[in-house]
This record gives structure tokens, sequence and C-alpha cells, in this order.
């Protein structure tokens, strides 16, 4: 592949919803081409013609530098780096397509917060198994994406095995608004942002329950320790858990009501069934399965993970959040910091 300069490394982004169409306009608003690849012919228009995304990103203006498209093949066939931002469910068969369009010297970050239900399976894994890139990694953070397109200033992660693919990310995505930090531990970085989307759905009932700022403290520590404990048992570096894509989306997600995953723990608070809440959102809450995965990993594992085990119950075997709370309030109390972490830190310091 050619040397790459910013302004002259071709982008694209699958996925047009939320999350894909602010990653494109981050690259377009530092004055890089970028093509944007979503199935919606009547979207893929308004993006062309009005610099809008009213579906996902009503009243925000996007940049001059996105072209829309909905044929794949125009989106990858020029790309040198491309964004897959396609929720986790869908993300395999969309890998599949790709599987004929794609070469192997393309970089491909995807930015996807899930795990495949049915198999466990992390996003790269997934890329790895249906295409032939193989130079890849993961976008992650603390990133609501309507703050980060109205300008807001954040952080995040790209993680790769390969140092090329967080270089060039970094290049096409840092600018005044956006700091882009580097991490090798991909596993740890896919685990981070898929696990507290759980955690996020027990921060949104908590919200919903008045139940104040003690408690939503309590969820967060010692949601964090069970993301880190199931994360470890995975093959994540405990440390990755205590940077930007550990605890640093997790607060996020559980402070702000922006988050559909939170959303999600509100209006089941609210007593709406999931039903409910999933239709009334419109969009992705990447937790509702999430919570599925985990209680059968941490049930293979042998692991204990309380809070994540109550938002399961809550979501799929009819316990009432309250009646959730009550169960937490009353269960076994473990040491504060769990000496399984405290053994996985000190080995990987060898
Ligand atoms: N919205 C946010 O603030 C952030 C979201 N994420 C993650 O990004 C991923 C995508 O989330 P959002 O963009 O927010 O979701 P969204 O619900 O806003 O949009 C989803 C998009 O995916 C498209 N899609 C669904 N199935 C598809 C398929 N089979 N083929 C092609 N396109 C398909 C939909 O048409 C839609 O454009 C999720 O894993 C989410 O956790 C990550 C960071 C921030
Ligand atoms: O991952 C996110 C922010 O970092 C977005 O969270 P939600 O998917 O809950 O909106």
């Amino acid at each position: 592949m050619a040397e790459h300069t910013t302004a002259t490394t071709r982008v694209s982004v699958l996925g047009a919803g939320n999350w894909g169409t602010t990653v494109a306009h981050l690259i377009g608003q530092n004055g890089i081409p970028v093509t944007l690849w979503g199935r919606n012919e009547e979207s893929c228009a308004e993006i062309n013609e009005q610099r809008r995304n009213s579906r996902y990103l009503k009243g925000l203006e996007l940049s001059e530098h996105i072209t829309a498209t909905t044929e794949l093949a125009k989106a990858v066939e020029e790309a040198e780096l491309l964004f897959l931002v396609i929720p986790s469910q869908a993300f395999r068969s969309v890998c599949a397509d790709l599987g004929d369009l794609v070469r192997p010297n393309q970089l491909a970050v995807h930015a996807t917060k899930g795990l495949e239900l049915g198999t466990g399976r992390r996003m790269t894994e997934i890329i790895r198994a249906e295409t032939c890139l193989r130079q890849i990694g993961v976008l992650s953070g603390p990133n609501i994406a309507r703050e980060m397109c109205a300008g807001k200033p954040a952080g995040t992660v790209v993680a790769s095995r390969f140092p090329r693919v967080i270089e060039v990310s970094r290049e096409v995505l840092k600018s005044h608004q956006l700091r882009v930090y580097g991490n090798t531990d991909v596993v740890g970085v896919e685990l981070g942002g898929t696990l507290k989307n759980i955690i996020a759905i027990a921060a949104g009932m908590a919200t919903q329950m008045e139940l104040g700022e003690n408690a939503k403290s309590l969820l967060i520590t010692r949601g964090l320790s069970e993301i880190a404990r199931l994360g470890v048992a995975l093959g994540a570096d405990p440390m990755t858990f205590s940077g930007l894509a550990g605890i640093g989306d997790l607060m996020v997600t559980c402070a702000s009501p922006l988050s559909r995953n939170h959303r999600v723990g509100a209006a089941l608070a609210r007593g709406m069934s999931l039903k409910e809440a999933v239709d009334s959102l419109g969009m992705v809450a990447e937790g509702v399965k999430a919570a599925k995965i985990a209680e059968q990993l941490t049930g293979e594992l042998g692991l204990r993970a309380p809070l994540m085990h109550a938002v399961y119950r809550v979501l799929y075997d009819g316990l009432t959040p309250a009646e959730g709370l009550r169960e937490l309030m009353t269960g076994a109390v473990q040491e504060d910091i769990d000496p399984s972490l405290t053994r996985a830190a000190a080995t990987k310091k060898r």
C-alpha cells in the first residue's frame, strides 16, 4: 500500500446509523473525503443532498465531505481503511457480503459494541472468519454519537495488534475535538464496550427508580468488577478496564440518558415490557442481547456476576427491577477487590 497521508487516505464507513454516520462526519470534518455505506436509499440521498441524517441525528448538520451510497462494492473497492459500524447481530451477514469484495491489504476497524448471539464471537473474530482482512482493530470508548456529532470533545481508543491500524485510524479521526488513544488489547477493548451495555441497563433502572448517586456508584464499581472478571477469563488484560474503553465507557453510559441501553433500563423500570422498550427505542441497544450472552458465558465459566445475572433475569425471567434490587442487596458480599484480578494484573506485569 502506498504511504498514507491524512489527506490521501481513502476511507469508507459501513453502517449509516447513529454511530456510523458520526464516525464518517468526524473524518469528513478533518477535510478527508469519506464514503458512507447504508441500506436505505432515502437516507443516503438526504445525507448527500441535505447533509442530514434525520432518522438518527435529528437537527445536526453533517460534513460536506461525506458521500453516502447504498452500493457496498462501490464503498469498499477504493478504500484503504474501512470502519465497520453494523449492529452485532447483523455483523456476520455484512462481513459475508464483504468476503468477495475486500483485499488483504485493506485495513479494517470495527466500532460495534456487541458479541454474536449463539456463538459468543467477538466482531474481530467474525471479520477474520468471513473475510480475507487481517490488519484489523476495534474503535471503542465513551462516545455518545450525538454529543460527538454536535462537536463536543471526547476521547476514544483504537486497539489492534497492528501499529499501522492504530496509526492510520488515529490520523483520520484525531482533531481538536477528539483524542485517539492506542491499545494492543483487542479482546479487552471489545469486551469493555460490550459488557458495559448490560450495566448501563441496570443504571437506567436505578435512575428511573431514583435510587440516588451512592447506588449509582455502587453499580458502576461492582459492574466494573464483573466486566473485568469475565473479560480476564476470556483473555483480556485487566488493566484495559481502567482505561477509556473500560471504566470510561461504563461511566458515560451509566450516567447519560442519551445512552440507548440506559433508556431501555429506564423504560423497564417504568413498567414497559422488553418488547415495548426495544420497539419504542427504534435503535439498537446492544445490552439486551449481551445480557443473554454474558449469562451463558458466566455460567459456562463458573463466574459470579450477580449484577449481570439480575439484568438478565429482569429482561428474560419476569423479575421486576424492584425484585432484582432486593436480590442484589441481600446477596452474599464479596471482597472489594477481586483477588483473581489482583493475581491477573500481577501475572501480566511479569
Ligand atoms: N450510538 C452510539 O453512540 C454508539 C454506538 N456504538 C455501537 O455502534 C453499533 C451501531 O450502533 P448505532 O449506529 O448507534 O445503531 P443505530 O440503531 O443507530 O443504527 C444501526 C444501523 O445499522 C443498520 N443495519 C442494521 N442491520 C443491517 C444490515 N444487515 N446491513 C446493513 N446495515 C444494517 C441500520 O440500517 C442502521 O443504519 C452498535 O454496536 C453500537 O453499540 C458505539 C459507540 C457509540
Ligand atoms: O456506546 C455508547 C457510548 O460510548 C453508546 O451507548 P448506547 O448504545 O447505550 O447508546
